[in-house]
């Protein structure tokens, strides 16, 4: 059965941050991820999870300027104490959140920019997060982004992202597989998953093309679902998708799914 995780950067958007984790326990939730936690402490972010009886299960390390245009440090040539800091702080909150995944996002790739030279920074420093991250148990995953999010980022595909996982080579670093990225820019979306399942960390969940509740548009989602199931996947699926209208009012799709 998948165990679903509430995005609360894109869900219950229409109340303040902090109230969301209320409303997704309310709407039956036990999970949750968004995408950063450090506009707050994490003591105060905690005592909310606990206080609903939620468990955080994935945040990204910090994204850098985003006003201009950065999304992650992590592969910039010449930012590498930046990065470094920003996976030292990422792992402080994933202690204090007990969250046992964090997604070390890369950066985009300014055009004409020699792109071996991002992945080798990229491939260093999570080398170093994974060296951080490893007494403490806590997994790190990697995320390809679809260019019509963010053009230009280092990985689009899904065979990027693989590519750089085994380049990295460590145990604790895997993929985290966005279906709506995915079926944005490879397609064969159940061949992919079989393929690449040993190296699954982590899931998200959208509709294609509208980025809504995964029960319209091109993606057939029970069907994946069900082949997760069949193959045994025992991490959790991040509802990051923009709900058409009140969130509550979209989760007709969870119903066959909710844990008994
Ligand atoms: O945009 C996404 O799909 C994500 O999961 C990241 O956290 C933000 O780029
Ligand atoms: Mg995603």
């Amino acid at each position: 059965m998948p165990k679903f995780a509430a995005n609360l950067t894109m869900m219950f958007a229409d109340r303040p941050f902090l109230e969301r984790f209320k409303a997704a326990a309310d709407a039956g939730f036990r999970y949750v991820e968004y995408l950063w936690p450090y506009d707050y402490p994490a003591a105060e972010l905690k005592a909310l999870l606990d206080k609903h009886g939620l468990k955080q299960v994935l945040f990204n390390s910090a994204a850098g300027d985003t006003k201009n245009g950065e999304w992650g440090l992590t592969a910039l040539p010449g930012r590498e104490s930046e990065a470094r800091r920003d996976i030292d702080q990422a792992l402080e909150y994933a202690i204090a959140l007990e969250c046992p995944t964090v997604h070390i996002m890369a950066g985009v790739v300014p055009a004409g920019a020699d792109r071996n030279a991002y992945l080798n920074t990229y491939i260093d420093n999570v080398r170093y997060a994974s060296e951080r991250f490893r007494p403490h148990g806590i997994h790190i995953v990697l995320e390809a982004l679809s260019p019509q999010v963010k053009p230009n980022y280092l990985l689009k595909s899904q065979y990027d992202t693989l590519a750089a996982v085994e380049a990295i080579d460590r145990d604790n670093v895997r993929i985290q597989f966005d279906y709506y990225h995915a079926q944005n820019v490879d397609g064969q979306l159940s061949a992919m998953t079989k393929a690449m399942f040993a190296r699954i960390g982590h899931i998200q969940i959208a509709s294609v093309p509208d980025r809504h509740e995964p029960d319209e548009g091109e993606v057939n989602y029970p069907y994946i679902f069900a082949l997760l199931d069949e193959l045994g996947y025992a991490g959790y699926i991040g509802c990051e998708y923009n709900p058409r209208g009140k969130t509550e009012d979209g989760l007709g799709w969870l119903a066959a799914y909710r844990e008994k």
